[in-house]
């Protein structure tokens, strides 16, 4: 896993695109699709937002220079009609979708037990499911979202990962006082809806200062201890292999006068946007600073791993005064890579790098 803390030189990279143009072809060329002798057809369902927050111009042409095309998948028709694709990509939420790559899925795992299993894989050869839509599922529900960054307990000579400690709530809004002081949970608490679904509603959190004000929640939530951070997150991006971390703004650190003071519930809406990103302002080196890279590398070839996916980001925070204590907050699937820099060149090497494998494979036969 590399990452990678800076934007890349995009005169350099222009440099590298004109040198592996036909009539300069360097003695050892990157991968390209030309490299497996095809093109590369990258059918994608996603989001009229995605669609315009991903596919950038950029990226359309870096992806026509190296004969990537992309093409919208229509859901409403059979996908056998469509394509054949290469890869798909996909974010989507409803089941009927889901259903549909779970039969692609299903067909590619399955042994030619058919004629009509063969025909169809003879029509959709390997066709690289970005990602399993079970996977995905993992990530829409925030208590199962942390699970494995729980569970790989990492620490090191770089730092330790952990998640925050927190509660989940199905109902009874009245009960949660008791919960919360039966489970030891210490105020104030984030709430965050549950279900992670891609509306705005998913999102809008809530920080309870007292106790009493716990029962004005309204579940099925999860109740997340706060975790001083100094103001600023670290938001991981990973594609495949590489990792890349930006920082942004985050929400500011809770004192003993604001616990004294607020005896309600202050709301807010999605923190993590577009706007806050703080990479050019002035903050206080030590809560600046990234996480080691070693750390980060490691936490992100694990994670890759064991939800079993390629494409995603994770919201990341130190506590403030503690120089190596991280907590992973938040994981997101085929979060908003436009936001990431350089991603372009990012995304077209890790899709060239899908197709080179699977080359590789069919020559070994495996
Ligand atoms: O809209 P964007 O580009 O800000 O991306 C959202 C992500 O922002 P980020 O890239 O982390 O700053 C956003 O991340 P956060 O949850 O805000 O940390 C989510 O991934 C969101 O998807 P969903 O609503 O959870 O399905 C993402 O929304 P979709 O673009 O997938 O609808
Ligand atoms: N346990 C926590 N301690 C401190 N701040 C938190 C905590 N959980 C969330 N936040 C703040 O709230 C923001 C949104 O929470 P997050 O879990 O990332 O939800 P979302 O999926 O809506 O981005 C974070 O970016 C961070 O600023
Ligand atoms: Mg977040
Ligand atoms: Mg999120």
């Amino acid at each position: 896993m590399r990452v990678h803390e800076d934007g890349p030189d995009d005169k350099e990279r222009e440099a590298e695109e004109a040198e592996a143009s036909p009539d300069l072809m360097p003695l050892s060329p990157p991968p390209t699709a030309a490299v497996a002798g095809q093109r590369l057809v990258v059918g994608y369902a996603l989001t009229k937002k995605k669609v315009k927050s991903f596919l950038q111009p950029k990226l359309l042409s870096l992806a026509r220079k190296k004969s990537i095309h992309f093409v919208s998948i229509d859901e409403t028709r059979p996908l056998s009609e469509q394509g054949p694709f290469d890869i798909i990509l996909h974010k989507l939420t409803d089941k009927e979708w889901q259903q549909v790559l779970e039969v692609v899925l299903e067909h590619q795992s399955k042994n030619f037990d058919s004629i009509k299993q063969r025909d169809y894989r003879e029509e959709h050869p390997e066709v690289t499911v970005l990602d399993p839509p079970n996977a995905i599922q993992h990530l829409h529900n925030r208590q199962s979202m942390l699970q494995e960054v729980a569970d790989l307990n990492l620490s090191n000579v770089y730092g330790e990962v952990c998640t925050p400690r927190q509660l989940v709530i199905m109902k009874d809004p009245l009960s949660i006082p008791s919960a919360v002081a039966k489970a030891g949970l210490t105020l104030p608490l984030v709430a965050k809806p549950l279900v992670v679904d891609g509306t705005s509603k998913s999102h809008e959190l809530s920080l309870a200062y007292v106790e009493t004000s716990l029962s004005m929640l309204d579940p099925p939530l999860v109740l997340q201890e706060f975790v001083n951070h100094g103001g600023i997150l670290f938001k991981v991006y990973v594609v495949g292999e590489t990792i890349r971390v930006v920082r942004r703004f985050s929400l500011p650190d809770v004192n003993i006068y604001d616990l004294e003071n607020n005896d309600g519930i202050f709301r807010f809406p999605r923190v993590s946007c577009a706007t806050n990103n703080a990479e050019d302002a002035e903050v206080d080196p030590s809560i600046a600073e990234l996480p080691p890279k070693p750390l980060l590398e490691k936490l992100g070839r694990e994670l890759r791993r064991r939800l079993g996916l390629r494409l995603f980001n994770f919201d990341m925070i130190r506590e403030h005064g503690r120089k190596d204590r991280y907590y992973v907050i938040d994981i997101n699937y085929f979060p908003g890579y436009g936001k990431m820099p350089g991603y372009e060149h990012i995304f077209i090497d890790f899709l060239l790098s899908l197709v080179q494998n699977k080359y590789k494979r069919r020559l070994s036969g495996s």
